[in-house]
């Protein structure tokens, strides 16, 4: 059976984070694990409070993890500070590991900062350059480049823009844009654009979550990433069509293997 981890917080909600990435894991079939970076009081209504691990903890938990085990791919997500993401930085090196998916996450929907502003710098310095697939959302792609984007064309120079920090493959997504949720991908040498119809609905919670943790299950599977993101965009898309009214704001994206299945998604390894 294939393996594949997640370095990222917890969401007690269990909508994103850790809980969205095992979830989404499972329905593509995959084994998954965990290393938790920080705990967050959640709802679908908002975050309230946060607790960061210890960067000693968190080394602790993935040496624990390579020590013992192969894992076939890897998602970074919520990282919260400095000290976390140069840990997170040195153990991969150290394990020489590559096929790493970077989710740069920054604010919650529900307009909570999830990585301190001052850490923004070294994400860009010691996480970047490892990523196999970097995963920004709009305002994240904004942060990162310094540039505005409103267009697919904007979409594109901010791809090439991140692929110039040192990303393999840069994929910039589309749900915050106005009409339609097309995401670009850009690899160094080629823009692939995954058209996608925007649906109407406020359950979006953990959105980001699924999409890279989808892409990282398909590239443990053995997937080659161009393929892995069409197939994780027709997962996401279909689990934001199944997605969940639980609780009083913004609910969740529904994960369950039928919906896998539904997707179009081989099984192939
Ligand atoms: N309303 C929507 N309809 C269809 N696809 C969406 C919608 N919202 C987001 N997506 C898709 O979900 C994925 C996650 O994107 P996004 O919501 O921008 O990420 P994040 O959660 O990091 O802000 C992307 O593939 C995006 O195109
Ligand atoms: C613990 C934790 N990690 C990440 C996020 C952000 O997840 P995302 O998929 O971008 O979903 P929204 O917060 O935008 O709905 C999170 N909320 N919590």
């Amino acid at each position: 059976m294939k393996k594949a981890l997640t370095i990222a917080g917890s969401d007690s909600s269990g909508g994103a984070g850790i809980q969205a990435d095992l979830k989404t894991f499972s329905a593509h079939g995959v084994f998954g694990m965990s290393v938790i970076t920080a705990i967050t009081a959640q709802n679908t209504q908002g975050v309230f409070a946060v607790q960061d691990i210890s960067p000693e903890m968190i080394g602790r938990q993935i040496d624990a993890i390579f020590d013992d085990i192969d894992v076939d791919a890897l998602k970074i997500g919520m990282v919260s500070v400095t000290d976390t993401i140069k840990v997170i930085a040195e153990k991969l090196q150290e394990y020489h590991f590559s096929q790493i998916v970077l989710d740069p996450v920054m604010i919650s929907k529900s307009g909570y900062s999830l990585l301190q502003p001052e850490a923004g710098e070294a994400l860009i310095k010691y996480l970047l350059p490892l990523a196999m697939v970097v995963t920004p959302n709009i305002p994240e792609a904004e942060v990162i480049t310094g540039l505005h984007i409103e267009t697919l064309a904007d979409m594109k120079k901010a791809a090439k823009a991140i692929h110039d920090l040192g990303a393999a493959n840069v994929l910039i997504k589309g749900g915050h844009m106005e009409d339609d949720a097309t995401d670009i991908l850009f690899d160094g040498e080629k823009y692939l654009e995954y058209p996608g119809r925007r649906i109407d609905t406020k359950h979006t919670h953990g959105t980001g979550c699924t999409l890279s943790s989808s892409i990282t299950a398909n590239i443990a599977r053995g997937i080659p990433v161009e393929r892995a993101v069409e197939q994780s965009k027709r997962y996401i898309t279909t689990a934001i069509e199944h997605s969940l009214a639980i609780g009083k704001g913004v609910g969740p994206t529904h994960h369950f293997y039928e919906l896998y299945q539904k997707a179009g998604m081989t099984d192939e390894q």
